[in-house]
């Protein structure tokens, strides 16, 4: 289904900003694709002695605003326009936080989870090698995305360090914290999108600790959400992971779930009600946070969500029909490229550290992300109540016209 492509739907949501500013639409042609899409083959040993062959991507949408930036995704679906369309979210995301990035993204057409460590050290190293000419700390910046993390990471410092000569730790973002990683940076995407939300039941006159939330997904994002949101008094009454969903009225606990996940593999052996992840989503509650892939919410369930807020922690997880849907319905959306945006802001501050060479508190970190973040908040919501625009929208106009100025600054 086209509205489910999301390299469409993100030209869709570009377009239209640029027609709802009124801009000369050359900058759409410009802006409608990435400036530059390297696929690249992956040969590896596998541990049983047979040689498999993966895909990678690395796309570089643009760098008006500064060197592009954005997360590397391991994962089965990883398809060229899936990599374009979030590196295309890449830029709008770093204009939005008024981070001087633009935006990129990569990823492995493959399944962590039926690999052993060595042969994801091995995808990881040889993804790198076939990347290395168009990345750098002052050229394309990756950092964690879905199945990949901090250990990934350093797998990509250590490999590009070698390819240089000298240890580069700019090259990656979301390192661990002994190779020149950021207090923070594991939970900024979720911190900010707790900021945000925040922000979101303010405007409708609610309190977090009254609040109920659903939260699909419980990785990194997932996880980190449902744990801050839980000790900050909120009541996470659904969880859930890719084998299925769990549902508890009275509350569920975090940390108690992530135990449960490492031992037996799911959130869905927790105390609770089980249930599929269609159902979670279609849950009463207050926020209902998507925290795993795209395309969730759709033009076939965006009419059954009865969530206040819907603040979307992961990348692209509502269609452009559902979005349009779930705006007339009155739900008030805070969208991806605001709600997801903590992550690159943190990543920012860990490139800003090591190019300094000196680290920063976690108060240092927390403070500068809370006021980035907010302030970016209302900024969009001034947006949308002065233009009558969904907050997507005004998101999207909000960074289209800073990185359309920049390229007019630049000489285009
Ligand atoms: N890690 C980061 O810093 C950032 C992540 N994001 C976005 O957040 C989303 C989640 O990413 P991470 O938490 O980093 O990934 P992760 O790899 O840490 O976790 C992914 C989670 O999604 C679950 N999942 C997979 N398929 C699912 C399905 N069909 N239904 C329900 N759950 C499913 C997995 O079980 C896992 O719990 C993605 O859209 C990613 O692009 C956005 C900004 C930054
Ligand atoms: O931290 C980063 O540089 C990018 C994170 C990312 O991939 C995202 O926001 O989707």
């Amino acid at each position: 289904m086209a509205d489910n492509n999301v390299f469409l739907a993100a030209q869709k949501q570009i377009r239209l900003a640029c027609e709802r500013l009124g801009i000369d639409m050359g900058y759409y042609e410009i802006l409608k694709q990435p400036k530059r899409v390297i696929e690249i083959s992956i040969p590896v040993r596998m541990d049983d002695g047979r040689i498999e062959v993966y895909t990678g991507y690395r796309s570089q949408h643009d760098d008006t605003l500064g060197p592009a930036k954005g997360g590397v995704r391991f994962h089965p679906s990883v398809t060229v326009d899936e990599v374009k369309a979030l590196s295309m979210w890449m830029t709008i995301k770093c204009a939005i936080v008024g981070v001087p990035f633009g935006g990129g993204k990569g990823g492995v057409n493959c399944n962590p989870k039926n690999l052993s460590q060595r042969e994801i050290e091995e995808i990881t190293r040889e993804y790198i090698r076939g990347i290395s000419p168009i990345i750098g700390s002052d050229k394309d910046i990756p950092a964690p995305d879905v199945y990949t993390n901090q250990q990934v990471m350093a797998w990509m410092v250590d490999e590009y360090s070698k390819i240089k000569g000298y240890t580069d730790h700019g090259i990656v973002t979301g390192k661990p914290l002994l190779l020149g990683g950021s207090v923070g940076r594991n939970e900024a995407t979720a911190m900010g999108c707790v900021i945000t939300t925040m922000e979101a039941l303010k405007k409708l006159n609610m309190s977090l600790d009254e609040a109920t939330v659903v939260i699909q997904g419980f990785g990194n994002a997932g996880f980190n959400l449902a744990k801050i949101l839980y000790e900050a008094g909120a009541k996470i009454i659904g969880v859930s992971d890719s084998k299925g969903a769990l549902f508890n009225q009275e509350g569920l606990v975090p940390k108690e779930l992530l135990e449960i996940k490492k031992s037996k593999g799911s959130v869905i052996y927790g105390e609770g009600e089980v249930i599929t992840n269609q159902k979670l989503l279609e849950t009463k509650c207050d926020v209902l946070i998507p925290a795993a892939l795209e395309n969730q919410i759709n033009e076939k369930n965006a009419c059954r969500i009865k969530a206040k807020i819907v603040a979307e922690a992961a990348n692209g997880p509502t269609t452009v029909a559902a979005s349009k849907i779930l705006n007339e319905r009155k739900i008030l959306v805070v969208p991806d490229i605001l709600a997801s945006a903590g992550g690159v802001t943190v990543s920012y501050f860990e490139w800003v550290q090591n190019r300094m060479n000196y680290y920063w508190t976690d108060q240092q970190v927390n403070e500068k992300l809370e006021k980035i973040m907010a302030d970016a908040f209302q900024n969009i919501y001034q947006m949308h109540e002065e233009k009558s625009v969904d907050m997507r929208e005004a998101a999207f106009m909000i960074a289209i016209n800073r990185v359309v100025q920049g390229l007019k600054l630049r000489g285009l």
